[in-house]
């Protein structure tokens, strides 16, 4: 990764859970040419790392300790043609499936609420995206608009009604009940929002309600308000 002169342009992506924030947000990424970062990847990892370790997930002191080994990387390339710049790793641990499964959705959100953790990994975050070395990068989680980048050129709050989102998120997962995956989506939601509120638009943030568009239409409502705010 090359460090530019230039701050790229960051896109801030929320929103709630099977919103289409990170394909729409890597899709976006990849029609421009810009660089993609995933955040939740980051939280998913590190609650993927305590598990591993055998810690207590509620057991925040001992999350905190765990931080400084936390030897975090993820790619930021959403075309997958740089293999070099793909996938999330803890140390040398390809972990870009695992962290889907449904053991470490479970233990996210008790990680994601710890305030020192925030902290770590948004300061992460910040980092990652100055080095991207692309003119821009759209970045998505719950907390971005408002926390990671609130200053952002482009700020979005992608969402969709509840039923949609667990439709999509079901049928991801396979061989997992539609009721038992709309429970956890729920649960989790609820829990995240405790946090941070990526239910409703900030000052200055535009909401795209993906409801009724298919995935390419919601791309395209997601790039046009992108060259509205950058004209790129
Ligand atoms: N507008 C859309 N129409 C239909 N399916 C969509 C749309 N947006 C996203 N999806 C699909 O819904 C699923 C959840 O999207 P995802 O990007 O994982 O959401 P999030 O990152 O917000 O949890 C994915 O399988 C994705 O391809
Ligand atoms: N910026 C972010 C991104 C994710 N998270 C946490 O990480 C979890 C996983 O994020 P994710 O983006 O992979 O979740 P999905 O919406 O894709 O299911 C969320 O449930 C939050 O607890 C967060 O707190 N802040």
């Amino acid at each position: 990764m090359t460090e530019l002169a230039q701050t790229p342009i960051v896109v801030a992506v929320d929103g709630p859970a099977g919103s289409g924030k990170s394909s729409v947000s890597k899709a976006t990424a990849r029609r421009l040419g810009w660089a993609y970062l995933d955040t939740g990847a980051a939280y998913r990892a590190l609650s993927w790392y305590v598990v591993q370790r055998r810690l207590d997930p509620a057991d925040s002191a001992a999350v905190i300790d765990a931080l400084p080994d936390f030897d975090y990387r993820i790619g930021t390339d959403p075309s997958g043609e740089d293999p070099a710049n793909t996938g999330v790793f803890v140390g040398d641990h390809d972990v870009t499936d695992a962290i889907r499964e449904p053991d470490v959705t479970a233990v996210v959100s008790a990680i994601a609420r710890v305030p020192e953790v925030r902290a770590f990994l948004t300061q992460l975050f910040r980092d990652i995206v100055r080095r991207s070395g692309k003119p821009g990068v759209v970045v998505e989680g719950r907390d971005i608009t408002t926390v990671v980048f609130p200053d952002a050129p482009v700020r979005i709050l992608l969402t969709a009604d509840e039923s949609v989102r667990i439709a999509r998120r079901s049928a991801e997962l396979i061989g997992h009940s539609a009721a038992h995956v709309g429970e956890a989506l729920l649960r989790r939601d609820a829990a995240d929002s405790r946090v941070v509120d990526f239910m409703n638009a900030a000052d200055g943030v535009t909401t795209v309600d993906s409801t009724d568009l298919d995935f390419d239409q919601t791309v395209d409502a997601v790039i046009q308000v992108v060259q509205k705010e950058t004209h790129v």
